[in-house]
């Protein structure tokens, strides 16, 4: 059966299981569109997995973020020794947490869990000029490639991106903007919490690398004049779930960027989407929106590293076994005369 069949026909099984019409809500909804992605009317969804993407970004120069830029680093190294935000929400949710290296500034240590893909050590400041060249960004959506397809032999059933970069809420407003043909008012927010003074200096940023853009460029060539490194793995990370077959969930504002880029780049994986959450990070919505996706969770959430995208795993894996529920008949309950 193709996707369109087996919608249909999941839509119809579940008008028949035990519950009155439509009392899942939007989980229903999130039931039939997995059916449809495996093509079977009783979806299964197993070990899950996060890539992590991290990289540095030269933008870091016009004072975009409330942290120093070794905190990129510093936290890649967390995410390795289990101690991070993301390691904990995995253990909850049955995923598997991998690392990959795109552009951190300095050495990593070798790790069973880190893929070392550096490009280069972050990029170059987009309100400067381009963050990256043409090579470089096939480079860093390739590694994400990579990463993916290691997680998939390893057993994942449900991905999901993470992102981790100082810095990374600048170029993913830029990027957001471009693909979207949005204001900077429109896509930038407080990241990781920047005061009045650093909003105008985000919104600053990322005009000045909007005024670069011409209108013959292509998704790539946007993508490296704005970065970041981690932005293009991500874009890759999902490219090689949905050609794989596997239901995508996304993650935050940066996460959900790189998506924006997949999006463009193979309208098709659309269907293989799941907005994880809301973040609070204003350009969210806006992005969400524009793939006509509705968040599961809205916990005003604004960390990345994947969080928000694994939380939601257990509820897609909740969303699966309604469609294992006993229909009316089965079950001997009475329906609606
Ligand atoms: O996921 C989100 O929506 C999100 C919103 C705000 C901040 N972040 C995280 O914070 C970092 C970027 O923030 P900033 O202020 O340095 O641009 C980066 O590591 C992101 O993972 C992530
Ligand atoms: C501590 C810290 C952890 C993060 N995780 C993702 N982005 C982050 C930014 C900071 C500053």
């Amino acid at each position: 059966m193709d996707y369109r069949e087996t919608l249909q026909a999941a839509w119809r099984r579940m008008e028949r299981l035990t519950k009155p019409p439509r009392s899942l809500g939007h989980l229903e909804e999130v039931a039939v569109r997995l059916a449809a992605i495996q093509g079977r009317l009783k979806p299964e969804l197993g070990l899950g997995a996060v890539v992590v993407a991290a990289a540095d970004h030269g933008v870091v120069a016009e004072g975009v973020s409330a942290y120093p830029q070794e905190v990129t680093r510093q936290m890649v190294l967390n995410f390795l020794r289990g101690g991070a935000a993301i390691n904990q929400f995995a253990r909850v949710a049955e995923c598997e947490v991998y690392v990959l290296d795109v552009g951190v500034k300095g050495e990593l240590p070798q790790h069973p869990r880190l893929l070392s893909r550096k490009v280069r050590e972050g990029t170059d400041n987009l309100a400067q000029g381009p963050a990256m060249s043409l090579e470089e960004a096939e480079r860093a959506l390739q590694a994400g490639r990579e990463a993916a397809r290691q997680a998939i032999a390893q057993g994942a059933t449900l991905l999901a991106a993470g992102d981790m970069g100082i810095g990374n809420t600048t170029a993913a407003a830029a990027l957001t903007a471009a693909l979207l043909g949005l204001p900077p008012e429109a896509v930038v927010g407080r990241g990781t919490g920047v005061g009045e003074e650093g909003l105008r200096r985000k919104r600053e940023a990322v005009a000045r690398a909007l005024a670069r853009l011409r209108p013959g460029m292509g998704p790539l060539e946007v993508a490296a004049q704005v970065g970041g490194l981690e932005l293009l793995a991500i874009a890759g990370i999902y490219l090689e779930g949905y050609e794989a077959g596997l239901p995508l969930v996304l993650d935050g504002f940066p996460v959900t960027s790189g998506a924006l880029l997949a999006w463009r780049l193979a309208p098709g994986i659309r269907e293989h989407l799941f907005a994880g959450h809301l973040s609070r990070e204003p350009g969210h919505r806006r992005q969400l929106e524009a793939m006509d996706l509705k968040p599961l969770l809205d916990l005003d959430l604004a960390l990345g590293e994947g969080t928000g995208a694994v939380l939601a795993m257990p509820l897609l894996r909740a969303a699966a076994r309604i469609l294992h529920m006993a229909t009316f008949e089965e079950a001997g309950v009475s329906d609606r005369p």
